[in-house]
């Protein structure tokens, strides 16, 4: 049997961590989440006074996300849910009728790019502290996404068809489903194991093949790159500033080897958390 309790490590003692004020995700605070473990809910008799407890903490963290940010992200996972159920099932119907990858990057974009583009809000959400996650890490992963979206399958259209291009479009969207779902369930206090289970399990093979897929893909892009110029800009210039984007390509995917572990980790870390309810002592920011 397990309880949760959630104490800070600033000196404080007991002193909740998860308010949501914007501080809450901007402070340097070390939030350390303390399971309890207590030795059998048969032998101490406190089963139904821990459940009772749990729906007393998930009421309180209710009251504490406010009414208003709860309805809205309710909405908004409830959206983003619904918005990548279309495009997988968009995706496994160009499939089935065609029998090839080739055109279906055309057929989903719309679709992609609106859902996409929409994730921006999490940074907002982060930085206005009604999500209790890293603005950083948050941050990260959805520019990469946007970047992935826009200024390369979007503006170069040779590489549409590529494979790897349909290795980070299924990675997303199995992904966007499992993640939003849980959040959603978990805000109607509703959480089927199995979503639980998928949204932190899911990730370990996901992750790595959704970057796989993106860094060939960018790969692929570096030959029209240079070859177009295009998003680059040369000397001279009234402004004498130069930009070459084939370098910034390579700058860009040289960045996943320190930037990607570090996600992957923070997924592992709040895998241990959630599943095996370890005690992590983890900077915020
Ligand atoms: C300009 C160019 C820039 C280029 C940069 C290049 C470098 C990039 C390198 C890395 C590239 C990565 C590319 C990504 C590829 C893929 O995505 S591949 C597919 C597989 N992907 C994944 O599995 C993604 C996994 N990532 C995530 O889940 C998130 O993005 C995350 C930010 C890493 C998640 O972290 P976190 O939010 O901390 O985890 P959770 O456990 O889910 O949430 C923590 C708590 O926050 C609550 N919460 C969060 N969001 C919401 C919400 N929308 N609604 C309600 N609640 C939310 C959540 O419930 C948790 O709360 P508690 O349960 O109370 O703790």
């Amino acid at each position: 049997m397990e309880r949760w309790t959630e104490a800070a490590a600033a000196g404080s003692g007991t002193s909740v961590a998860r308010s949501a004020g914007p501080s809450r995700s901007c402070a340097l605070l070390l939030r350390v989440r303390v399971r309890v473990t207590m030795a059998s809910s048969e032998e101490d008799g406190t089963n139904g006074a821990s459940e009772a407890s749990d729906e007393k903490e998930a009421a309180g963290k209710r009251r504490r996300l406010g009414l208003l940010a709860t309805a809205w992200l309710t909405f908004y996972n409830i959206a983003m849910t619904a918005g990548w159920l279309v495009l997988a099932i968009a995706m496994v119907r160009f499939y089935m009728e065609k029998g090839t990858h080739r055109g279906l990057y055309k057929s989903i974009q719309k679709t992609l790019k609106f859902f996409q583009t929409f994730a921006l809000l999490e940074v907002v959400h982060c930085l206005i502290g009604i999500v209790p996650t890293s603005v950083l890490v948050t941050g990260v992963q959805v520019s990469s996404r946007i970047f992935m979206v826009w200024l390369i399958t979007h503006s170069i259209k040779p590489i549409q068809n590529e494979e790897s291009v349909v290795l980070f479009l299924v990675s997303w969207t199995v992904t966007e489903i499992t993640r939003y779902s849980f959040y959603t369930f978990s805000l109607l206090d509703h959480l089927p194991h199995f979503i639980k289970w998928a949204r932190y399990n899911f990730f370990i093979i996901l992750y790595p093949v959704g970057v796989a897929g993106e860094l060939l893909t960018i790969y692929a892009a570096l030959p029209y790159v240079k070859k177009s110029g295009m998003f680059s800009v040369r000397l001279p210039n009234k402004y004498n500033v130069s930009f070459d984007y084939y370098y910034f390509l390579l700058i860009t995917m040289a960045s996943y080897i320190p930037l990607f572990p570090q996600l992957y980790f923070h997924m592992l870390r709040q895998r241990r958390k959630v599943l095996h309810g370890e005690v992590i002592a983890e900077k915020d920011d």
